[in-house]
């Protein structure tokens, strides 16, 4: 579980993240709620140490998130994966390259300088890819897909590196509301299927209630706000989002009709071996 002690980080005299404390056991879907600015995306890189906190302790059961260095810190970032808004893959490289990246930190330096990946590794990147209902765009050039199929390339990516935590950084923020609803369908299968703990940043509030277990709400650095879906009130939504006025949720919705949820679905995996012949399997 992830324990958080008065954990601050400042950049110059702004203080990003202020004192939070916190404490995630293994397995929990998090949604992390709260204005532009708040802190969010700081957290959460503090969490992979994309960002180094200026004060206070992380640690993830024995390990001491804030104190790794070399190959301690490489080992943490491939356990403690991350997806961000804007995807982040390599547009030239086909999707299964892309995908197949997310093991090189395992690998030897030889293997990765030669470019070379395993029988294994590529059935591996495969079915995660067809886990995620796009095997069939698997030899396309990254930069080529809608920016849902981006995403659930970088999910895919993201499960090759057999994480223990998967943080998403606004993962649906540049999606249209089938492709969100595809993304967080995706996000939370992972979490209820592998048991591996996702913290997501949102800035959709019924996509928190919908999606997430526990709801952390953070305003000007601090969290404001640690509980349950059904316990985020109105009162609890002004605080979090300092304002008096009632929040329109639906105008952010990712809630869809049923026949768009339908389309929404994934296929079923197909049956064809093609993508594999393709991969050279
Ligand atoms: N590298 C940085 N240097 C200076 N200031 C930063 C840096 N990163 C973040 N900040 C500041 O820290 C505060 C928190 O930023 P952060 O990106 O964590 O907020 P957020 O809640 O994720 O916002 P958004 O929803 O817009 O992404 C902001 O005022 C931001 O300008």
């Amino acid at each position: 579980m992830f324990q958080l002690r008065d954990v601050t980080c400042q950049f110059g005299r702004k203080l990003a993240v202020n004192n939070v404390s916190l404490t995630i056991p293994e397995g929990q879907m998090v949604g992390v709620i709260g204005r532009s600015g708040a802190g969010k995306s700081t957290l959460l890189r503090m969490l992979n140490r994309l960002a180094k906190s200026t004060s206070g302790s992380i640690r993830y059961g024995d390990i001491d998130v804030t104190a790794l260095r070399g190959a301690g810190l490489r080992a943490w970032q491939r356990d403690c994966a991350m997806i961000f808004q804007q995807f982040n893959l390599v547009p030239r490289l086909d999707v299964l390259t892309n995908v197949l990246l997310g093991r090189l930190n395992e690998r030897s330096t030889v293997m990765n300088v030669l470019g070379l990946f395993s029988r294994e590794e590529r059935i591996e990147a495969i079915a995660a890819l067809e886990r995620l209902g796009i095997e069939q765009v698997a030899l396309q050039p990254a930069g080529t897909l809608s920016g849902g199929q981006q995403q659930r390339v970088a999910i895919a990516r993201a499960l090759m590196q057999r994480p223990k935590v998967l943080l998403a950084d606004e993962p649906i923020a540049s999606l249209d509301p089938l492709n969100a609803k595809i993304v967080m369908d995706a996000l939370r299968d992972i979490n209820e299927r592998e048991g591996i703990t996702v913290i997501v940043n949102l800035h959709t509030l019924d996509t928190a209630r919908t999606y997430c277990q526990r709801i952390v709400g953070m305003a000007e650095g601090r969290v404001v706000f640690d509980g349950a879906a059904e316990h985020l009130d109105g009162q609890a939504v002004a605080t979090i989002y300092g304002t008096e006025q009632a929040i329109d949720e639906t105008m952010t919705s990712t809630a869809l009709p049923e026949r768009q949820a339908a389309l929404a679905r994934p296929a079923t995996p197909s049956a064809s071996l093609q993508p594999l012949v393709l991969a050279g399997l």
